[in-house]
């Protein structure tokens, strides 16, 4: 464990080297400043010296020295604050970045489905704090350090009896390590209830759900969850913070105790003239700088066990991450072009901690040029279905083909970089219209298309505005842009001062836009696209999609919609009917009918039911 924490103080001392060299030495500086004001005592001892022997030389130095260390110190102290601040906030910045770097960059989503992760990640990112001030935590280590080592120099000199006092350390120490147990006990019993409080709150603060909870009058007995997740949260440290303040006020009063009976004894001593007036002056300081010093140790071991414990959650995501890379070691580049199309052989998933697989012995293939309609109930595993096929989640079981090639063997970047896609769930990118818009189709400075891996050397382009104008176009949204007040450059959503809002509708068609900026893309998934649509546009609005899907097809790539509107599916190559997490049935419209199975009975349903 010791080893561990070591390698923990290296790397925030390595991440502090690599953003300041010249604060990192400097904030050290901080410490000397100390240890120069912890020897007050010796040249307080020499002016007491001088005062009661008369000996001029004794006094010059006691004032020379006090003098010195108070304002050299001083100095010190200050250019030392003034470099730790500095680093505070980069440092802070640095590992934000990094979190979000580990967090984004994984391969897979997998990730973000472990209640081990989320669980870890909500821990740290409640004390981000800590990992701000992880350097700060150790220069104050460092600090807390060099005074018990002063104050220990000067006791000796004074009286070996102040040493005793030392014997207090014990269980001072004994508490340290009780302390940190206890908070980190809390910090993990407590994360699950902490990330259900996070979602209740949110919940109060969402316009959507404020608005649901308000006409279902469900907002007391959501005030009631949040407060016994909040409880639930907060219990373990309000117990753990309660036992250590119990413990450490026991040996606060310990150390009175010692202290007081030593100066008595002391002052017996120097009324006997068996200790002289400088040495009892500098004893009684000594004893009220070594309560400081326990006083300071003791928030040093709360202030540095907590930055230690957050820099452990923090190694433990940069593990996470290299094992979730080394489970997808893929490299090879996607196909220029679909010869044969995609294939799910015995394919099954089961999400992480479910206790049943969402899809299961999936056999299915969807051969390039084809736009394929998937359909089923809800809960049958479409997403489920379009995650696998774009590497957003690994099989359990079975293989996803690209051509004949595993998807394991790709690089999931390159394979993304070939997929397009609008979700049912999409983004409502709070940026310009041209940026919401193009970054479907980010390219490098050299026209390319972006490949993930880049994102961190160059900065990519949005692509010309002639391209974002044609796949509005393509998406039937060149109305939804018309109506912007300043065309591509209108800042969308409220985080923007005079930021335009859109209806659930545009923002979905902007979705759709944003999906085919990309140019012939292999796989282009288009999930539910006319869900927020009236169904006066709907229709009108589904052949646009289906001829920029052809597009797609002519290039040799697979156009996947999913949709539960039946009417619209007919036009597809095929179509695939998903239930309980397998495939039920596939084939053309008019075979589905023909057959009369599952298809054809839901498809009456709801013909009927616009009838
Ligand atoms: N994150 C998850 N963790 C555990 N189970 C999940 C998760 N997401 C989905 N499931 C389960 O997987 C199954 C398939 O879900 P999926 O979202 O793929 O269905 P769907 O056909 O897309 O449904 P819908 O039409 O409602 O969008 C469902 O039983 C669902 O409960």
């Amino acid at each position: 464990m010791i080893r561990y924490h070591l390698q923990s103080i290296a790397l925030v001392l390595r991440t502090s080297w690599g953003i300041s060299r010249s604060a990192t030495v400097v904030a050290f500086l901080e410490a000397l400043g100390r240890v120069l004001q912890y020897l007050r005592p010796l040249f307080f001892g020499l002016i007491v010296a001088g005062l009661t022997t008369h000996e001029l030389h004794l006094l010059v130095a006691g004032l020379t020295g006090f003098a010195f260390t108070e304002s050299f110190g001083f100095v010190l102290g200050v250019c030392g604050v003034q470099a730790r601040v500095g680093l505070n906030e980069r440092i802070g910045h640095h590992f934000d970045s990094e979190v979000a770097r580990i967090s984004g960059t994984a391969p897979t989503l997998d990730h973000l489905q472990d209640p081990r992760y989320r669980d870890q990640m909500h821990a740290l990112r409640e004390r981000m704090g800590a990992l701000g001030m992880a350097y700060n935590s150790l220069i104050n280590a460092v600090n807390n350090l060099v005074a018990p080592v002063t104050t220990i120099i000067v006791a000796a000199g004074a009286d070996l009896r102040l040493l005793l006092l030392l014997l207090i350390g014990a269980p001072a120490s004994w508490w340290a390590s009780c302390t940190m147990r206890w908070e980190q006990q809390a910090e993990d019993s407590s994360a699950a209830a902490g990330r259900r409080s996070k979602h209740f709150a949110n919940l109060s603060v969402d316009p959507v759900a404020a608005s649901e909870l308000r006409i279902f009058g469900a907002r007391g007995r959501l005030l009631r969850l949040l407060g016994q997740e909040a409880d639930e949260w907060r219990k373990p440290f309000v117990r753990a913070e309660a036992r250590g303040a119990a413990f450490s006020s026991v040996i606060t009063l310990l150390y009175v105790v010692a202290a007081m009976a030593i100066l008595v004894w002391m002052a017996h001593d120097a009324l006997h003239g068996r200790v002289s007036p400088a040495r009892f002056a500098t004893g009684v300081l000594v004893v009220g700088q070594l309560r400081d010093v326990v006083g300071s140790l003791q928030s040093t071991v709360h202030f540095l066990g907590q930055t230690l414990r957050t820099v452990k959650r923090y190694r433990w995501l940069e593990e996470y991450g290299e094992h979730a890379a080394a489970d997808h070691p893929g490299v090879a580049e996607a196909p220029a072009a679909l010869r044969d199309g995609l294939t799910l052989e015995g394919v099954s998933f089961r999400y992480p901690g479910a206790d049943r697989e969402a899809l299961h012995d999936v056999d299915l293939h969807l051969p390039a040029g084809e736009v394929v309609a998937v359909v089923g109930e809800n809960g049958a595993g479409k997403s489920t279905l379009i995650g696998l096929l774009t590497g957003m989640y690994d099989v359990s079981g079975g293989r996803v083909l690209v051509d004949s090639t595993d998807l394991q063997e790709l690089s999931l970047d390159d394979w993304r970089r070939h997929c397009a896609g609008a979700f049912q769930d999409h983004l409502k990118l709070e940026l310009t219209a041209r940026e919401a818009i193009g970054v479907g189709g980010l390219e490098d400075t050299a026209g390319r298309v972006a490949r993930n891996e880049r994102i961190e050397t160059e900065p990519l382009a949005i692509p010309p505005d002639d391209r974002i104008l044609r796949a509005l176009d393509d998406a039937a949204a060149s109305d939804v842009l018309a109506a912007l007040p300043d065309g591509l450059d209108t800042h969308l959503g409220p985080s923007w001062p005079g930021g335009v809002d859109l209806s659930g509708g545009q923002w979905q068609r902007l979705a759709i836009g944003r999906a085919m900026v990309r140019q012939a893309p292999l796989l282009l998934v288009l999930d539910e696209p006319t869900s927020a649509l009236d169904p006066a546009t709907e229709h009108a609005l589904f052949d646009r999609y289906a001829a920029a899907a052809r597009e797609t097809s002519r290039a040799g790539g697979v156009t996947l919609i999913v949709t539960h509107r039946f009417s619209t599916v007919a036009s597809a190559d095929r179509v695939v009917v998903l239930a309980d997490g397998t495939v039920a049935e596939q084939g053309t419209h008019a075979e589905l009918m023909a057959a009369g199975g599952h298809y054809a009975q839901l498809y009456g349903l709801q013909a009927a039911g616009y009838r």
